[in-house]
Order: structure tokens, then C-alpha cells, then sequence
């Protein structure tokens, strides 16, 4: 059995990794972390859990987490990096849910975190935690960075695309939707129900810190320059983002070979649906599950391609992405405990 930590088990998807891992038939539950309710058994906090976690939270100061085979961060961006060094060194893997990991150059991080990076020697260690584009490197590294739930679907709905020379990679419009409970648990003004409900909203048009990381992924992709335009929105629901992802084309190529192309790259990917050629891939599909669906769209069957992609951010966009990559570092089958069916309705 493997042995789990989670650090953050308080948060949405610290939460989220317990009711996967709960029954996960290769995970022992070991230690779960809370700053505020050291002691407190988490199935009182967590009633949907009584039954299966018997634990106490502890405090992270407290928690003997070099006793675990490996250690989920569902923690805000900066925790992961201070204790990440520490824990590899006693031969504990490392999967960070938050971006301490994801971006390559420190330089950049700062920027957009506003945090000083304290362990960038490790920044070249860590594997980028999207395991359909990345499935080799998450199988030998100790070090995961779980990818940001929106630059998950924007990399699995323009790779074919610019993997195979189709698009103009200058030209990548990302507008994208997220429910509520990306914002995490926190409590903060513009996520009380009366500011988010009945109500919607663009955000971060100017700037958000998504755009670097899923710009400098997509780069992997293509030798041409990639120029991202990606703007989020809050939409008053609790699960669940949509991404409508624009591209020009730049070759020649019917719908049905456009289609082909993501059927083949996906073909092996059990959490990537390719719906039929103009679907209409709807969030409720993927509520609970680690499944992520996507549509291809050619309006006029003119020269721009429209992908239409769903998940729900709290699994395939965090914490089932996770637990995808802890079963490719312990060579496990991939969707060792992730077969869930979405809830309906
Ligand atoms: N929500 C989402 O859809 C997604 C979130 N993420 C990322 O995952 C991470 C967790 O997000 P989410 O669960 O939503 O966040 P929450 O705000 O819901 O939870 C954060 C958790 O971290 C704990 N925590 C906070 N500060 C510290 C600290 N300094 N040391 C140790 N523990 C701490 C909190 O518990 P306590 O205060 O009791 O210690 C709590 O359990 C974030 O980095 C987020 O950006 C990534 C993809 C999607
Ligand atoms: C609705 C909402 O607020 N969403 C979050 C993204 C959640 C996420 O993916 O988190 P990290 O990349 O920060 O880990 C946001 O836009 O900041």
C-alpha cells in the first residue's frame, strides 16, 4: 500500500483528494494537515467521509510526513516549496497541487506569484503533471507539478493542433469559464453567494498568472511563436470549466481528417472523450469524474477551428489529475481509483 500525506486537507481539493484516495485500492490515508484544527477527526469536519478516513487532522508543524511514500501540497502557492526540499531528501515523492513547480524559470514565477522562489534548483526536476502530453517524465520523477485547472484544458485542446502544424500559433484565443470552487474554500468577498451567484463575470483580462504557464507549455508543442490571449471567467456554479479555444488554420484539411487527428492522439488517453465533430460538451458530463470532454467546431467551414472543452476543475483539473500522476510514479495502472461516472443531473 502506498502511504499518503496531504498537506491542506481542509481546502477543496484537499477534500477532493480524500474522497478519491478514501477508496483508492493502493493508498493507506497517513497523515492529513490542518493549521486550524489540529485534532480534530476529519470525518466530524467532513461527514461525507465518516466511515472511511478515521484520521485526526494534524498540524503540519506536527505531522511526520517523512513517514509517507508520498505527499500531496493542496495548499496555497509557496507551502510546497518549503518543505518539498526536506521531504525528497528522506526519499518522500512530492505532488504539488499549487504552481511552485510549474514554471521553469524563477524570473517568471516571481513575477507572477509575488513570492520568492526558495528552491529553484528543483525547478528542473519537477515533471510538468499532464500526463497525457507528459506520461514518461511523471513515471520517473519524484517531483510533480500538478498542472493549473484552466492551462489543463487549454494544452489538451490545442496540442493536435499545434503539434502538427496546423494552426497559426500566433493566433490562440482562450476563452475560458470556471465555477466557484476554483477560487478554493477561503473566504473572500467576491465568492459569497450573494456576489457570485445570479451574477457573472470576466476577471484578470489584463493579466492572469495562467497565461504563462500554459504559453510556455504550448511553446513545447510548435517551433513557431505562441502568442495566447486567455481571458477567465467566474460563473455562478460550484463545479465545473468550460474553455472555448480559438485557432486559425493555416493548411488545408476537412473536418473528418481534423477529427481523425484528435481521435488518434487521444486514442490511448482515458481521460480525454473526443465527442463527435460538432458536439456541445456540457460541464454536468464531467461533474466528479476525471474525465475531461472536448468538441471540434468549424463555423462556415471557414478557416477557424473552435475546440470546446469541459471539465470538472476540482478532479481532472486538480486533485484526480494528481492522483493520476501519484499511479504513473508508482507504476500503477493510470486510472487506479479515477473510473468515476459524472453525476447527473
Ligand atoms: N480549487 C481549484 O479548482 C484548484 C486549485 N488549485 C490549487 O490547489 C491549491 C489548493 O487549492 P484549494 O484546495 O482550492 O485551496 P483552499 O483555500 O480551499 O485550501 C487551502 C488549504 O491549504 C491549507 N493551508 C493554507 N495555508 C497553509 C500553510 N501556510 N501551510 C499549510 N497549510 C496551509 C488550508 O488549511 P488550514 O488553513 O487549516 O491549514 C487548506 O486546507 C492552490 O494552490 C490552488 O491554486 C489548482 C487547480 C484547481
Ligand atoms: C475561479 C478561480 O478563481 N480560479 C482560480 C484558478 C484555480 C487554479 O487552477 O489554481 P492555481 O493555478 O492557482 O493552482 C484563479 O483564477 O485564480
Amino acid at each position: 500500500m502506498i502511504k499518503v500525506g496531504i498537506v491542506g486537507g481542509t481546502g477543496y481539493t484537499g477534500v477532493e483528494l480524500l474522497r478519491l484516495l478514501a477508496v483508492h485500492p493502493d493508498v493507506e490515508l497517513t497523515a492529513i494537515t490542518s493549521r486550524k484544527e489540529d485534532g480534530l477527526p476529519v470525518a466530524d469536519m467532513f461527514p461525507s467521509l465518516r466511515g472511511r478516513v478515521n484520521l485526526k487532522f494534524s498540524s503540519p508543524d506536527n505531522a511526520d510526513l517523512t513517514q509517507c511514500d508520498v505527499v500531496f501540497f493542496a495548499t496555497p502557492h509557496g507551502v510546497a516549496m518549503a518543505q518539498a526540499p526536506a521531504l525528497l531528501k528522506a526519499g518522500v515523492k512530492v505532488i504539488d497541487l499549487a504552481a511552485d513547480f510549474r514554471i521553469q524559470e524563477k524570473a517568471v514565477f516571481e513575477k507572477w506569484y509575488k513570492i520568492e522562489h526558495t528552491c529553484p534548483d528543483l525547478l528542473e526536476h519537477a515533471a510538468y503533471g499532464l500526463a497525457e502530453l507528459n506520461r514518461e517524465d511523471i513515471k520517473k520523477a519524484n517531483l510533480v507539478a500538478n498542472p493549473g485547472c484552466y492551462p489543463t484544458t487549454m494544452q489538451l485542446g490545442y496540442y493536435p493542433l499545434l503539434k502538427n502544424g496546423l494552426v497559426d500559433a500566433g493566433s490562440l484565443i482562450a476563452d475560458c469559464k470556471s465555477g466557484v470552487s476554483g477560487a478554493g474554500r477561503k473566504a473572500e468577498i467576491g465568492t459569497l453567494f450573494s456576489e457570485s451567484s445570479d451574477n457573472f463575470k470576466a476577471y484578470g483580462v489584463a493579466g492572469h498568472r495562467h497565461t504563462p504557464e500554459t504559453s510556455a507549455q504550448l511553446q513545447r508543442f510548435t517551433s513557431d511563436k505562441v502568442s495566447l490571449i486567455f481571458t477567465p471567467h467566474l460563473v455562478p456554479m460550484i463545479r465545473g470549466m468550460h474553455s472555448t479555444l480559438y485557432a486559425r488554420l493555416t493548411k488545408d484539411i476537412s473536418n473528418e481528417d481534423l477529427q481523425k487527428l484528435f481521435e488518434d492522439q487521444y486514442k490511448d488517453s482515458a481521460f480525454v472523450d473526443v465527442m463527435p465533430f460538432g458536439s456541445h460538451p456540457e460541464t454536468r458530463s464531467t461533474r466528479g469524474s476525471n474525465m475531461l470532454r472536448l468538441a471540434l467546431h468549424r463555423p462556415d467551414n471557414g478557416n477557424t477551428v473552435i475546440v470546446l472543452v469541459v471539465q470538472d476543475n476540482l478532479v481532472k483539473g486538480a486533485s484526480g489529475q494528481a492522483v493520476q500522476c501519484m499511479n504513473l510514479m508508482f507504476g500503477l495502472e493510470e486510472t487506479t481509483g479515477l473510473m468515476q461516472i459524472a453525476l447527473l443531473p
